[in-house]
């Protein structure tokens, strides 16, 4: 009887390998399915997943070139059947290798540790966290009711409930039932960005007492993602509270996931398995039997069709719809105004009466927000005897004029130089700015409102807030601080500021110049900017005392777009019926499924001819034979185009859509583009492409 067993281990292979990243192996020790293994691969050793147990040698090598499993990390659970199939399906929903979706699933840290390493890291995990719970407010009717509507319910559920509905406290009260409910049970909280909320970490281990709490975010350093992993992984943390990371975290009690403000963009991942975390969380719930929550102001397209209530011909959605429309405390949200940039002066920022408010509030000390989503101090720099403009040599975009140090940046490839005293081309020293950024917004606000003082007498205070002014670790958590008690008057910056804040003094908030989403070239532009302007209103007026005195203002040259009309009466439902209405009329998403295939190369011809052989070639192959001829009806694939940001860092980029009613019939073409690209791959005449990838279900066009 042989003493050693077969058994394939999932490790980190290239991207789109057709392995699926599973090597076999053959173990001395006796393993099981989810085990952690360290295993030779190359002249490397590596952490591996222990997949399968075969009950044969491999059949495609000779058994001498089995290789042997070199250790088992000891002391750690297998992460169990459940976790195993996430990361299955993920890899393949989403086209990537098993072994890189898995391996990518894993704290870093695990893949350097020694045994004695994590031995001594165990041990000190190796206490019960206890929970100590503190009691919330009491809850509104409108929170009960949602409450016992997910008791009795089985979900997924959407709860679409106004900007201070207090959405939060349903999070927390789902949490703390289930906790009382079931000894072991665990909750997953998931928000888009951690480091905007640093208030609901506090919140939550207010709640819940620090000890059953653990984060999962990009933010942490390897060891401590390591620790929250550990702490999760052996049941002993209640709660994760993560980024869309988190939804690979190994949470073998997982019993309830929330999914907060669950149409922001940041829960899909732009690289690498570029999975939406607020689809697995659907999918993990179902498999885990826990209820999802997704939660939102504002939900995605997909989420509110998919919660759709039945009609005659119609059996509804999958998602059941839940609903606060109230503010906590009988707080109205803001009134909002237009202000017609049409009427105003050529080339006005900020407009008369926007400015006589801003006074006025700040004169009663009240706080102000304004909204510009474009960092910089202008985004293009220009020379009007030549028309030099400051491009980027190496992307298809204009180099920001930042003024603070003088220097022109691409945001796309990084590229920085200082800014040249005269025109580059032409050596006129007379080149000016155009467009506004946030750091000139600011700057002309001071000087605008100069002379105003708050009611204290000292001059008044404005805080910007965007990439630039947080870079430093810490800057924004004080950045906020400085607003939430009251020091700053008035807060510039971009869409940072408009998210899941709870401020308590903001009275008026103000989109300066909000008009560009409305001709974008990406269908989503519109529900985008819906979204963040129903956001930014909400950051007004959360104190129901003030509620009723407190505005959003939009200065805008179309105030007449049903767009502004249905923000004006924060009717998301009458946007989002008449968005879905175009999308149906144009077989768009949520109607219609898309993936959309890129590829990179040196130049735009190579990337569009890798794409429209692959084309080609899948579409000949299958319509041949009988057995997919189908798929080819079924499937819409579009000629390559360029990208719209073409050229970033001197690669021209282009891509392929693939557009189908059906999911299933989209995943099945995928799976046959998959071989056939690599068999386009690599004709010579495809050298010159440096990279191709897949992004299913894509939320920019
Ligand atoms: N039942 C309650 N009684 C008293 N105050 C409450 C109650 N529920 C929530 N609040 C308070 O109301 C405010 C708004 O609640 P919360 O931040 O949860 O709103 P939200 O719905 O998440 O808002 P947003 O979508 O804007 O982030 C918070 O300060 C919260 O502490
Ligand atoms: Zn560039």
């Amino acid at each position: 009887m042989s003493t050693h067993h077969w058994i394939d281990v999932a490790v980190q292979t290239p991207a789109h390998s057709q392995v699926g990243g599973l090597l076999s192996y053959r173990s001395p020790f006796v393993v099981q399915p989810g085990q952690l293994v360290r295993v030779p691969l190359g002249k490397r050793d590596v952490l591996g997943v222990v997949w399968a147990l075969r009950d044969t040698a491999p059949a495609d090598m000779p058994e001498s070139a089995v290789r042997d499993v070199l250790g088992v990390l000891e002391g750690l659970a297998p992460l169990d059947p459940a976790w195993r199939q996430l990361v299955q399906f993920s890899a393949q929903y989403y086209q990537r290798s098993l072994g890189e979706v898995a391996l990518s699933a894993l704290p870093p840290q695990l893949r350097d540790l020694s045994n004695e390493q994590l031995a001594r890291r165990l041990k000190k995990q190796n206490t019960e966290r206890t929970v100590q719970t503190t009691p919330g407010p009491a809850l509104s009717d409108e929170q009960s009711a949602v409450l016992a509507q997910m008791a009795s319910g089985s979900g997924p559920f959407l709860l679409f409930g106004s900007t201070g509905s207090g959405k939060t406290e349903v999070y927390l009260q789902a949490v703390e039932r289930m906790l009382t409910t079931a000894p072991q049970a665990q909750a997953l909280l998931m928000v888009p960005e951690i480091n905007l909320t640093p208030q609901l970490e506090e919140r939550v281990q207010a709640r819940f007492g620090a000890d059953a709490v653990v984060s999962m975010h990009s933010g942490m350093t390897p060891a401590q993602r390591l620790k929250g992993w550990l702490a999760a992984h052996a049941g002993h943390a209640r709660i994760v509270l993560g980024t869309r990371m988190a939804i690979f975290a190994s949470m073998p009690h997982l019993k309830l996931i929330v999914v907060d403000e669950e149409h922001d963009p940041s829960y899909k991942q732009q690289e690498g398995a570029r999975y939406s975390a607020r689809d697995l969380a659907v999918y993990r719930g179902r498999l885990q039997n826990a209820p999802v929550l997704l939660a939102s102001a504002t939900p995605s397209l997909e989420s509110w069709h998919l919660s759709r209530p039945a009609h005659d011909d119609d059996p509804g959605g999958r998602y059941q719809r839940l609903l606060m429309p109230s503010r906590i405390g009988t707080g109205l949200l803001p009134k909002v105004r237009r202000v017609d940039m049409n009427k105003q002066p050529r080339r006005t920022v900020l407009s008369a009466p926007l400015v006589a408010a801003l006074q006025e509030r700040v004169e009663r000390g009240e706080q102000c927000m304004l909204l510009l989503n474009r960092r910089g101090y202008a985004p293009v720099l220009h020379c009007a005897d030549c028309g030099w403009k400051s491009e980027c040599q190496h992307c298809s975009a204009f180099r920001v004029f930042h003024k603070i140090d003088r220097t022109l940046r691409c945001h796309h490839c990084g590229l920085t130089e200082r800014v040249p005293r005269a025109c580059p081309e032409c050596g006129n020293a007379d080149i000016a700015p155009i467009g506004r950024g946030t750091e000139q917004l600011e700057e002309h606000l001071g000087e605008l409102l100069a002379h105003v003082k708050r009611p204290d007498g000292a001059p008044i205070r404005i805080a910007r807030i965007d990439a630039d002014t947080t870079r430093l670790k810490g800057a924004l958590e004080s950045q906020l601080a400085s607003v939430h008690s009251g020091e700053v008057d008035i807060l510039v910056g971009t869409q940072m500021i408009a998210k899941g804040h709870d401020f308590r003094r903001i009275t008026l908030v103000a989109a300066v110049n909000p008009d560009t989403a409305l001709f974008s070239s990406d269908f989503r532009a519109p529900e985008r900017l819906f979204a963040l302007l129903m956001q930014a209103a909400g950051r007004a007026g959360r104190e129901a005392a003030q509620s009723a005195s407190s505005e959003m203002w939009v200065q805008t040259f179309h105030p007449q777009h049903a767009l502004f009309e249905a923000l004006k009466k924060h009717d998301y439902p009458a946007f989002a019926a008449s968005e879905l209405a175009e999308r149906t009329a144009a077989d768009l998403p949520p109607i219609s499924h898309q993936a959309l295939l890129r590829a990179d190369a040196r130049t735009q011809e190579a990337a569009q001819a890798l794409l429209n052989a692959a084309r080609e070639t899948l579409e000949a192959q299958l319509s041949a034979d009988p057995a997919t001829a189908d798929l080819v009806m079924q499937v819409s694939v579009y000629p390559a185009v360029p990208m719209s940001m073409q050229r970033v860092a001197d690669v021209e980029r282009a891509q392929m859509l693939l557009e189908s009613p059906s999911r299933m019939a989209l995943q099945k073409m995928l799976w046959h583009l998959h071989s056939v690209l690599h068999q386009v791959r690599s004709q010579p005449e495809h050298k010159g492409v440096i990279r191709w990838l897949v992004d299913v279900d894509p939320q920019a066009i």
